[in-house]
């Protein structure tokens, strides 16, 4: 997992080189990585670099230094380059040295619309507060035009909140995004994470002893069995899933957990039966288990409400989805709950917070950290973006998944993959907890088929491809 930092975290870190009057290296590092991947971009759209056209939009900060050092670069390569201040006043160090390279300066955004590549120096970690005019309409004029235009933005796209992945109206939407010397979070938290693009990290030097604002998990594994496990040292896990009405959560729940590889899944709720018919591994009735996963198919209250005493008296991890939400009182830091932003929105009502669904689908991580602090555990918001938040509000993220995952029956399907690693994993605490939540969702993308069923099914063949044996 890759830490993310805040802007001002990343701010922290710089301090002490700039104080040691390493400014200018940096920014010098900054540029030529940056311009190393606008030389590819261009190769790899136009199939050559030279004679191609480029404009930066350059604002009054080091930002805008950035974009200016690497236009010199590009112009020394026989590239067409255009410096589009935007602000009144640039990078004077920066501006000569694109000056003395051949850059073409102007205030006239004319030529933007032409590029062969837009290079987004306006605003980095500086930026603070909405984006003042002329500088937004500016921007909106431009993105409304603008057609497939390659566009990489210096660190981050103008607009996007770099902490808080927070958009302005008028942000710019970037096909590529090369940050510098730290991940920041806003770049991968929704919406902000939507108008990066491809995200890149270019090695200035920087490090941080600060704790992380979140991490960027990329990787999936799966815990194999040991030589010496049977199968109740090697986890059983409790599902309490299902009803009349919906009993067809009871299958893709405990599908997929047994799938995902688990030494046991015992069954409570009322679609045994057809549970049975579809998993004859799993084992009905009440029994000792090391997790639960409760909810999935609306099972009734009082069978809720039992396995989350059980799992509150015995410390159990679990895995509290659907039906379930609206029964917890209290919570241990290695319970995960999984609403999507509907149900987000009821927990947050029923807290006496109003907000709306849209309003939640807007900021997932500001709301996902308020419920986790507030219930003292893991809190998923599910959707086109997953964000999971620890209760100390450190972000645990994911690459984007695929929209055929929007499907009835996909949430169960995670579910069940979530409360399999519970079972073997065992997390003890908050963060363990997060990183198997952050596992699952990323076993659930790439198992993901165009129905539940699918995807419960191919979590065999994923989860073994990634199975470390011990
Ligand atoms: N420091 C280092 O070691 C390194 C830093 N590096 C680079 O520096 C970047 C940070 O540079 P930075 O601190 O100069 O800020 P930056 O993002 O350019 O913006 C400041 C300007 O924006 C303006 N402005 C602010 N908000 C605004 C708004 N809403 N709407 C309109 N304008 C607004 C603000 O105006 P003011 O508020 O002062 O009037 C000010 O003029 C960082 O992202 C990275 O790219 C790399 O080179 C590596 C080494
Ligand atoms: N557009 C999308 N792209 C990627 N993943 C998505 C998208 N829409 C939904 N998902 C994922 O699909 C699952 C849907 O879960 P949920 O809404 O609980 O469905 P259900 O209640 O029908 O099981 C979640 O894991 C969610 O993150
Ligand atoms: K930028």
């Amino acid at each position: 997992m890759q830490p993310l930092y805040t802007s001002q975290q990343v701010r922290d870190a710089e301090a002490p080189l700039l104080a040691a009057g390493q400014g200018k290296e940096l920014m010098l590092k900054a540029a030529t990585g940056l311009a190393h991947v606008v030389v590819r971009e261009l190769q790899s759209r136009y199939g050559r670099v030279y004679g191609t056209r480029a404009v930066a939009l350059v604002g009054s900060g080091n930002n805008g230094g950035d974009a200016l050092y690497a236009l010199a670069f590009l112009a020394r390569r026989g590239v067409s380059c255009q410096a589009v201040t935007v602000a009144g006043s640039a990078h004077e160090e920066g501006l000569a040295a694109a000056v003395a390279a051949g850059v073409c300066v102007t205030t006239e955004w004319d030529s933007v619309r032409d590029a062969d590549v837009v290079i987004d120096g306006i605003l980095g970690t500086g930026a603070s507060g909405a984006l003042r005019e002329p500088l937004a309409s500016q921007l909106s004029d431009w993105q409304n035009n603008a057609c497939d235009q390659l566009c990489i933005a210096v660190d981050t796209p103008t607009g996007v909140n770099a902490s808080t992945g927070e958009v302005d109206p008028h942000a710019v939407r970037a096909t590529h995004t090369v940050t510098f010397g730290m991940l920041k979070a806003g770049l991968f938290v929704h919406p902000g994470a939507g108008f990066c693009g491809h995200v890149e990290c270019v090695d200035i030097g920087l490090t941080s002893t600060d704790a992380p604002a979140g991490y960027l998990h990329t990787t999936a594994s799966v815990r194999g069995p040991g030589e010496q496990d049977h199968k109740y040292s090697r986890g059983v896990l409790g599902v309490a899933a299902g009803s009349q009405q919906y009993p067809g959560a009871a299958v893709l729940t405990s599908l997929s957990a047994q799938n995902t590889g688990v030494g046991m899944v015992r069954y409570v709720g009322d679609a045994a039966g057809l549970v049975m018919h579809s998993v004859p591994e799993v084992v009905t009735g009440w029994g000792r288990v090391q997790a639960w996963v409760v909810g999935p198919g609306a099972p009734e209250d009082e069978l809720v409400d039992e396995v989350l005493d059980q799992a509150y008296e015995k410390c159990l991890p679990a895995v509290i989805d659907a039906g379930a939400l609206a029964r917890v009182s209290r919570a241990r830091d290695n319970w995960v709950l999984t609403p999507h932003a509907g149900e987000a929105q009821s927990l947050c009502e029923s807290r006496g917070w109003t907000v709306t669904r849209e309003e939640i689908e807007s900021a997932p991580a500001h709301w996902a950290r308020r419920l986790a602090s507030e219930l003292g555990c893991c809190v998923l918001i599910k959707g086109a973006r997953t964000v999971i938040s620890e209760p100390d509000g450190t972000l645990h993220l994911t690459p984007v998944g695929p929209a055929r995952l929007a499907t009835a029956g996909s949430g169960d399907v995670l579910a069940g993959i979530m409360g399999a690693l519970m079972a073997t994993e065992q997390p003890a605490g908050s963060r363990s907890a997060a990183v198997v939540a952050a596992n699952a969702v990323l076993l659930h993308h790439e198992a993901a088929g165009n129905r539940a069923l699918e995807t419960a099914q191919s979590i065999l063949e994923v989860a073994r491809s990634h199975r470390e044996e011990s």
